[in-house]
């Protein structure tokens, strides 16, 4: 059955501007604020990661401190390790991430270590973080794909996503990491994945890099899982994952699943006015084809 109402997790601020490299604070803090302002009530808004790995993320306190809290807002932050989360807490988030994956080379090249080594690395995380009484959610990259190793075997995504279920994340995110994913792999990987979490626990995290992330939503629309990421005006990639494009624009997320019936609690003039905004700060034109065609009209 489909739902009649979904979650949007919006990742833009911290997927989209971790790749981008002359972006101020106050641009950042202008656009979170724009987001709440359309109704977003999930905001990833930074990362408390090494700033010599990703020094676009490095003004990421000073961010937390400018935006202007939005009632009902969750704002959120990245963390790889204990000294991430310490720099997040003292931040304020609301909430933050654990970032993990399926594929071995990936995770040695975006975290610097195996997948059993980030794990044994998220427990003392884990726990600092249930005694601040902050909640984690958790991702697990190239469940569709990864740059270096190719295809991932779903039994592995599983594994990992298990695990990460397992240690106290209320929510695994599933990113293809390089949108490499098409619907009826898509579908697959989240039955399998679906069989040992709780599906109301996983999100969709679909980058657009062969335009395949709405088809691929589409796809597992009717299985029980309720929260999409996705990011404004389509920004994003990974800065160690080669070849990784945008994510699926927010923007246009949006559209279909007001079309659909399915509602998310945001407005869409405002959610593409805020993608306008950045992109102009940026730039260039938004990547979201809502913003295109309402430009036309
Ligand atoms: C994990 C590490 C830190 C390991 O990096 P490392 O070099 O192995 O770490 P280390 O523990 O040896 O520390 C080295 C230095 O980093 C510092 N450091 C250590 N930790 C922190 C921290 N939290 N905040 C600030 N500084 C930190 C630490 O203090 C030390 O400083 P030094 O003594 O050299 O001056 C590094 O690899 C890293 O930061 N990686 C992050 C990469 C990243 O952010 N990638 C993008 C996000 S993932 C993504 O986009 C995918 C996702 C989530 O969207 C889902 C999808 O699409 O698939």
């Amino acid at each position: 059955m489909l739902p009649t109402e979904v979650s949007i997790f919006e990742v833009g601020p911290r997927d989209g501007l971790q790749n981008e490299k002359a972006v101020t604070t106050a641009a950042k803090v202008a656009l979170i604020d724009q987001l709440s302002a359309a109704g977003v009530k999930r905001i990833e808004a930074g990362s408390f990661v090494s700033p010599k790995w990703v020094p676009q993320m490095a003004d990421s306190a000073q961010v937390f401190a400018a935006i202007n809290r939005s009632p009902g807002v969750v704002y959120s932050a990245l963390t790889p390790n204990l000294q991430g989360l310490e720099l997040a807490l003292a931040a304020g988030a609301d909430e933050v991430a654990i970032f993990g994956a399926a594929s071995e080379s990936f995770s040695r090249r975006n975290i610097n270590c195996s997948i059993d080594e980030s794990i044994a690395r998220f427990i003392p995380l884990m726990e600092k973080a249930k005694e601040a009484g902050v909640r984690v959610r958790g991702y697990v990259s190239c469940v569709l794909g990864c740059p270096y190793e190719g295809e991932i075997a779903v039994t592995e995504v599983a594994r990992v996503s298990e695990i990460l279920y397992k240690m106290g994340c209320y929510e695994i995110s599933l990113g293809d990491t390089i949108g490499v994913g098409t619907p009826l792999n898509a579908r697959r990987m989240l039955d399998a994945v679906a069989a040992r979490v709780p599906v109301e626990q996983l999100a969709l995290h679909f980058h657009d890099t062969y335009g395949q992330a709405l088809a691929n939503i589409l796809a597992c629309l009717d299985t029980g899982v309720r929260t999409f990421d996705a990011s404004v005006a389509g920004l994003g990639g990974c800065p160690y994952a080669k070849g990784a494009s945008g994510n699926l624009a927010s923007e246009d997320l949006v559209y279909m699943l007001h079309g659909m019936g399915i509602e998310t609690g945001i407005d869409l003039a405002k959610l593409a006015a805020a993608g306008n905004g950045i992109s102009q700060a940026l730039g260039r034109p938004s990547g979201a084809k809502v913003a295109r065609a309402t430009a036309q009209n």
